[in-house]
């Protein structure tokens, strides 16, 4: 897979390439990432990305040329052009799924109080937004958005990979723990040093299902539960709904 960012700022993607797992997944080959300055792509003597607005009102809107100049630099047929804003499709595990599967992700990040819309109306394939608050530029989620991508890139995580659950069945997590096993006298659920996995296993799916009951029952909406979890669900119902 291969990204490019278009941003104002590309030094701030500089650590974040070689942090952690993602610089893994890099040396790994599995993506490259690419940052494009948006200010090399400015005609103009002054090299000016912004301008005031039309009709007046507060702030600097990013040009258009600059960012039409650098899109078409980098696009090619197979890929996705998408821009970071409040007003995009909220992000979700099933979306990060989806784009995992894409070629070239072109993630165009916006500053100052916007980018020209005709920017947005013409050659933006896909706005995203990583949650309903407001950031001063698209940068950040630019980064969510990448690691919540290339962590599902096949070979990504290595040693360290992830449960089904983590992996966002669409349930919570249940709770994890470790040594010691007790721990400022508390201590691990019984359950967990059994050693017995068919208890194991049934103890994390009710709390799983505890987890997301109690604190997202809006996900419980949009996910087929099989008929033994539908059976776990009611009990948990009748424990928690006095
Ligand atoms: N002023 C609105 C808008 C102008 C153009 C630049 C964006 C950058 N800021 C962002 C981007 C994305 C998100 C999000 N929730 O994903 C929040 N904030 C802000």
């Amino acid at each position: 897979m291969r990204i490019d960012v278009l941003t104002l700022f590309p030094e701030i993607f500089t650590h974040f390439e070689e942090w952690s797992i993602i610089g893994r997944i890099i040396d790994k080959g599995l993506v490259t990432i690419r940052k494009i300055n948006i200010r090399d792509f400015s005609e103009d003597k002054h090299k000016r990305v912004d301008d005031y607005p039309y009709g007046g009102g507060p702030g600097m809107i990013m040009k258009p040329e600059p960012i039409y100049s650098a899109i078409k630099e980098v696009k090619s047929d197979n890929s996705k052009v998408i821009y970071l804003s409040p007003q995009g499709k909220v992000l979700n595990q099933q979306l990060v799924n989806r784009l995992s599967k894409e070629e070239h992700l072109i993630l165009l990040c916006g500053h100052y109080e916007g980018i020209d819309n005709r920017i947005i109306e013409n050659y933006v394939d896909l706005e995203i937004s990583i949650g309903d608050y407001v950031l001063t530029g698209g940068e950040i989620p630019a980064m969510v958005l990448i690691e919540s991508i290339i962590r599902l890139l096949p070979g990504a995580l290595g040693k360290e990979s992830y449960k089904e659950e983590s992996h966002f069945n669409g349930l919570l997590e249940y709770p994890q723990y470790t040594r010691p096993r007790v721990f400022n006298g508390l201590s691990v659920p019984e359950v967990l040093l059994s050693g017995n996995h068919q208890k194991i296993q049934e103890w994390r799916k009710y709390q799983s299902l505890k987890n997301t009951y109690l604190k997202r029952p809006d996900l419980l909406e949009n996910i087929q539960l099989t008929d033994e979890e539908m059976k776990i669900l009611k009990k948990i119902k009748e424990e928690f709904d006095r």
